[in-house]
């Protein structure tokens, strides 16, 4: 269908979709995720262990691994906000951003009559969802442009084309020309070509607000909106830079970590991989803004990121420092070492913590290709084990420690609680609340009253391909299982 034609640009008030979808329905859009065949072997035994053969059925087992294969490289039928509710009422974000949409709509000049609903999360009381709007049908225009992988995601999940993100542009592109966007599904543009052979797949059609001369400029690296997705595949509102104060872009899982986290006003909490803040900002509003949440991050430029978020936000009972997590335990006796807010800190000092440990993020959506090396993958485990022995090492007796990732694979999930709950005899696994996900995956040797406490959001278990229906009904049932894939447990300390 439409090509983008600026006359259709009208905003329709309807809660009712007018879009027309792509007629075959239950479809993958994308080749399943590219991975290098070493991981993806590794991958396939994770997923064919015998602990989950013996419980499942090989065939079906396969099954599994090859519905999370494909819906790893499409997005979550739903967009997800925070909201600020220690600001505001839920109604109050709802309706200003119900007229933020509203305006966006109006300058967006989108070729069909859209207007996006926002749902109220059924169980988490901060939580508004949007529908990702694909696959659409559309077009597919002769002049392309080709984005990065990881531009290219953004655009799935709503984001307009940064100008950094643009690996290949036609000679004579210039503003105001309208454009078909592809994403390098494997990575071999080279950044300034004219054009490219290579396996791409194709996003969706947008309006350039840069001459391909701007982008590639010998100046250095441009910044701003480069394309502006006009008639988009997945089509979701865009929230670079909307109501900053009010809410929170973050995936579905790692709000709930807050809450399972469930930290209370006045407490003393430490958040030890936190930038850019998202599960920060987070606890420090379920506090209440009252209390400590110390927040650690090892890069510099990313620690300047927790402090904007939490400035937006405006939560102060958040103290950011770049530092070292592992070495955050003061282990010098006879220096005194500081019991305020700056690491490192007092053995047994925090009430709270959270460790949302840098993972292999095998979990994320929409990703169309990931390049890690074998090697890379297993690297994390070990990583995150120095991390837990020092979050061990820095609760009180009777605090909470979560322990969370963005990855599906056993070594860094299920495999850490069975060696975390043998190496600390401390610790006892606690049940979650809220429990919204699946339980833990076969595998670890864990007990099955062990794996009922832990979380697995798995959206493989659900795959049927790309959505097929958009009534809200149906997309709310959809907004606990096609998530990123990710994995909590929670341990209390004796
Ligand atoms: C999964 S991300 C954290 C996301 C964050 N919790 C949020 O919700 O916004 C992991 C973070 O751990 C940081 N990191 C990795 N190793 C670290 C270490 N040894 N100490 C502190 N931070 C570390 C990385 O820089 C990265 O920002």
């Amino acid at each position: 269908m439409s090509l983008f034609t600026p006359d259709s640009c009208t905003f329709s008030p309807f809660i009712l979709f007018t879009v027309s979808m792509m007629s075959e329905i239950n479809r993958s859009v994308f080749p399943q995720i590219a991975l290098r065949s070493e991981v993806q072997e590794y991958l396939h035994n994770v997923y064919t262990n015998s602990e989950l053969v013996s419980e499942l059925g090989k065939e079906e087992a396969e099954k599994v691994f090859d519905s999370l294969l494909s819906c790893l490289s499409h997005p979550p039928s739903l967009t997800c906000l925070r909201a600020s509710t220690h600001i505001h009422t839920l109604q109050d974000i709802e309706h200003r951003l119900e007229q933020h949409l509203a305006q966006q709509q109006v300058s967006g000049c989108y070729s069909d009559r859209i207007s996006t609903p926002i749902l109220p999360h059924p169980q988490l009381p901060d939580v508004l969802l949007l529908p990702v709007i694909g696959p659409r049908d559309v077009s597919i225009l002769n002049a392309e442009v080709i984005v990065g992988a990881q531009c290219g995601s953004a655009v799935l999940r709503g984001a307009h084309v940064f100008a950094p993100g643009v690996l290949s542009a036609p000679k004579f592109m210039k503003a105001g020309d309208v454009v078909s966007v592809f994403s390098d599904a494997e990575g071999r543009c080279t950044r300034g070509a004219k054009e490219f052979q290579g396996k791409k797949v194709f996003l969706g059609n947008g309006l350039c607000v840069m001459n391909r001369s701007d982008i590639f400029c010998a100046e250095g690296p441009v910044r701003g909106v480069a394309i502006k997705m006009v008639d988009a595949l997945y089509q979701s509102p865009s929230f670079d830079g909307v109501l900053p104060n009010e809410v929170f872009l973050q995936n579905l899982p790692s709000v709930v970590v807050g809450h399972v986290l469930g930290p209370r006003p006045g407490e003393r909490i430490l958040d030890m991989c936190a930038a850019p803040g998202g599960k920060t900002t987070h606890i420090a509003a379920l506090m209440a803004n009252q209390g400590v949440v110390v927040a650690l991050d090892k890069i510099k430029s990313k620690v300047e990121k927790i402090i904007e978020n939490a400035q937006a936000l405006r939560l102060h009972c958040i103290k950011a420092h770049c530092y070292n997590s592992i070495q955050a335990v003061c282990s010098d006796l006879t220096h005194s070492c500081s019991t305020a807010d700056t690491p490192p800190f007092p053995e047994e000092s925090f009430d709270r913590i959270l460790l949302d440990a840098p993972c292999s993020g095998l979990g994320q959506r929409p990703n169309m290709a990931l390049n890690y090396s074998l090697k890379e993958v297993c690297s994390y485990q070990p990583l995150q084990r120095k991390l837990f022995r020092t979050a061990v090492q820095l609760l009180k007796k009777g605090g909470v420690l979560v322990y969370s990732t963005c990855t599906v694979t056993l070594a860094e999930n299920e495999e850490q609680v069975a060696w975390a709950l043998k190496t600390f005899p401390c610790l006892t696994l606690e049940p979650q609340e809220p429990h919204l996900g699946s339980q833990g995956m076969p595998g670890a040797e864990l007990s099955c009253d062990q794996r009922r406490l832990l979380q697995r959001f798995r959206p493989e278990l659900s795959w049927h391909g790309a959505t097929d229906s958009h009534a809200s009904e149906d997309l709310l049932l959809k907004a606990n299982t096609d998530t990123i894939g990710f994995f909590i447990a929670k341990f209390s300390k004796r």
